[in-house]
């Protein structure tokens, strides 16, 4: 591996798009390798054999594994512009707090309301909704979620955003109507390059994730 930059990902994967926005924020030029999850390449098993998840980073063909942990490892290689993490250390552990707890409450809570029916289905959209009213009551009434700065939380959440309109659709609710100051942060933050160019357009994931429901559907 030629030294530099790698990223493994696939275009669809909100934690792949974290690390995305990271290298745009700091003006990394890196190459992209999209991933086939169905038919991982040995690069990925290579790089990743404990999780075999993508997003991986290889940096001088050292990987580094896990979204978040990517980002922060970003954000002290590449120190000289654009810090992600608060200089503060209790701002850091609270960015760290809830980037944690989007990982542990949306991805786990979106299932259970996409591939349910019924009561459970209502569970989980009812659980679905108030994590992201607690994410909206989170930011309160700050820009973004480093105050006045674009930062580490920001990062961690607004992947989601391009999943909203599958969320909705799947769910049937309004983002817009449940967490309305949390759809106007989303709206700031597509403002920067960074982050636009990095997250898809949210009818190709809806499309997607229909295609990927059928398939799990048929089995
Ligand atoms: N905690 C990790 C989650 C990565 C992940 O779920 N990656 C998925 C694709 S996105 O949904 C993945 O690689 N799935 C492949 C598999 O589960 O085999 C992170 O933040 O990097």
């Amino acid at each position: 591996m030629a030294d530099g930059v790698v990223l493994l990902d696939t275009w669809a994967s909100m934690f792949g798009m974290r690390v995305r926005i990271a290298l745009a924020e700091k003006g990394v030029e890196y190459e992209y390798k999209e991933e086939n999850l169905r038919n991982k390449s040995p690069l990925l098993l290579q790089m990743n054999p404990i999780h075999k998840k993508i997003p991986v980073l290889i940096h001088n063909g050292k990987p580094i594994c896990e979204s978040a942990i990517i980002v922060q490892y970003i954000d002290e290689v590449w120190n000289d512009k654009a810090p992600i993490l608060p200089s503060d250390p209790y701002e850091r552990a609270q960015a760290r707090f809830w980037v944690d707890y989007i990982d542990k409450k949306v991805y786990d809570t979106w299932r259970k309301m996409w591939l349910s029916k019924g009561e459970e289905h209502e569970a989980g959209k009812k659980e679905f909704i108030s994590i992201f009213k607690q994410l909206e009551e989170t930011l309160s009434d700050k820009a973004y979620y480093g105050s006045d700065t674009f930062g580490f939380l920001d990062i961690g959440l607004i992947p989601f955003y391009s999943w909203f309109y599958t969320f909705e659709t799947y769910g049937n609710f309004k983002m817009e109507e449940e967490c309305p100051k949390l759809v106007a942060w989303a709206k700031r933050c597509m403002q920067r390059e960074a982050v636009s160019k990095s997250l898809p357009d949210e009818k190709k994931v809806y499309d997607y994730v229909v295609a990927v429901t059928k398939v799990l559907e048929s089995n």
